[in-house]
């Protein structure tokens, strides 16, 4: 949803920003709102704002000004971890700039081109919640449903959002799975969910596809990478459509608006939208050292399940293919057990071996790999074809990474 920047920055004056469903933006719909209140309305064992008592006590609709996935994400952490949330659900829209988002208990390199990813500048996120790997850009939004763990009811919300597309577009044929996909046109899948169940409250979140790059979606969700063994959760990939493709009038800004007014009718509740802004610390003290720890190499890539890799690669030599073979077990996103094997007459045995057990220990990077290689390559004699045939075996090398 568009912001306009002068109501947004009227905010910093200790407004929280409301918007009703119909009507365009109006100066009337600035709920003010202290940031001392903002905090009350949100946090446990607080009183809420007078003004605010009614929307608090039944519900909220939140909507993000960010596109940041680390800072939404945070967002979830923040609302799940402080929010008393008996008798106040919470609906939280928020859409992304281009992003892979994997599950918990998932493989980045089993899931998705990192290295495309990499060219591209397409971030890459591990959320707190099980499942498979999805994209996000602004063409995605994401719901994410917070109650209590006893009203946690991934089904009840799926069938909120399918009467939303119906008061939008009664000719829609979409249909909720077993998996809490939704499908459109009983085949394409337009929707994807995950969840998060803590002691006493929950998150469902779901994606809804509107106007994603279809093309990059599915480039990006392809590992080029061979020979990985794991027991990391697998996506399970399906056809993909946006509902912009059936129907030109359902934008982003249309369907949120849609589920808004579901949501606030089957709670009974006031339907603004509150725009949050997730870098305030006044309002989620806290959430930017969440975001932090999102954005960490430790999380990311260092949460991934034990695995192993056994591939190999070929170099040009005097006219003929070598074959080097690699095997390594990583834990940690770390090389645990590195054996890269290429032929004696090719390579120095002792260099091979001084690489890898320089690789030992280190992160399945290629940064970290670059470094590493480099700083060997200078205590290695100063031969203008071993040389070369390093730079090679160590690009094949971060090839696999
Ligand atoms: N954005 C989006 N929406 C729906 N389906 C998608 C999307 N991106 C990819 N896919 C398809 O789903 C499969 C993976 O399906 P799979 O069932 O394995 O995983 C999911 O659906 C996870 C949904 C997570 C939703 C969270 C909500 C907020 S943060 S992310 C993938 O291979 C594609 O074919």
């Amino acid at each position: 949803m568009p912001v306009i920047p002068a109501l947004w920055e009227a905010k910093a004056g200790g407004l929280l920003e409301s918007r009703s469903l119909r009507p365009a933006w109006t100066a009337s719909m600035l709920i003010p709102f202290s940031m001392k209140n903002c905090f009350q309305l949100l946090c446990n064992h607080q009183v809420p704002a007078a003004g605010f008592k009614q929307t608090v006590k039944n519900g909220l609709i939140l909507q993000s000004v960010s596109n940041d996935v680390y800072q939404n994400l945070a967002v979830e952490d923040w609302i799940h971890d402080h929010m008393n949330l008996e008798g106040k659900p919470v609906l939280f829209f928020w859409r992304n700039s281009p992003s892979v988002v994997i599950g918990r208990h998932q493989n980045p390199w089993q899931e998705c081109n990192l290295n495309l990813m990499r060219e591209e500048g397409i971030k890459l996120a591990r959320r707190r919640s099980g499942g498979g790997t999805v994209y996000h850009d602004m063409g995605n939004i994401n719901l994410t449903f917070f109650t209590t763990k006893k009203k946690y009811d991934r089904m009840e919300n799926l069938k909120l959002i399918l009467r939303a597309l119906n008061a939008v577009q009664p000719q829609l044929d979409v249909q909720a799975t077993k998996r809490f996909d939704l499908l459109l046109d009983g085949q394409f899948k337009i929707s994807g969910t995950a969840s998060k169940i803590g002691r006493t409250t929950a998150y469902h979140h779901c994606t809804l596809l509107c106007s994603t790059d279809g093309t990059f979606l599915s480039s990006l969700l392809k590992s080029p990478y061979q020979g990985i063994r794991s027991n990391a959760t697998a996506s399970i990939p399906s056809l993909v459509k946006n509902l912009l493709e059936k129907d030109p009038t359902l934008t982003c800004e249309v369907l949120m608006n849609a589920v808004a007014t579901e949501y606030a009718a089957y709670h009974q509740i006031d339907h603004h939208i509150h725009l949050i802004n997730p870098t305030d610390e006044t309002l989620f003290p806290g959430i930017n050292s969440k975001a932090k720890e999102l954005q960490t190499w430790e999380w990311i890539y260092g949460k991934t399940p034990k695995f192993s890799i056994n591939t190999s690669f070929h170099v040009l030599y005097e006219q003929s293919h070598l074959e080097i073979k690699v095997f390594l077990d990583i834990k940690n996103g770390r090389i645990e057990i590195c054996n890269i094997e290429a032929p004696d007459h090719w390579l120095p045995l002792e260099i091979r071996d001084k690489l890898n057990s320089s690789l030992i220990g280190s992160k399945f990077c290629p940064t970290e790999t670059t470094m590493l290689t480099n700083i060997l390559l200078r205590t290695c004699p100063q031969d203008h074809k071993l040389h070369s045939k390093w730079n090679i075996l160590c690009e094949k090398i971060k090839g696999i990474m």
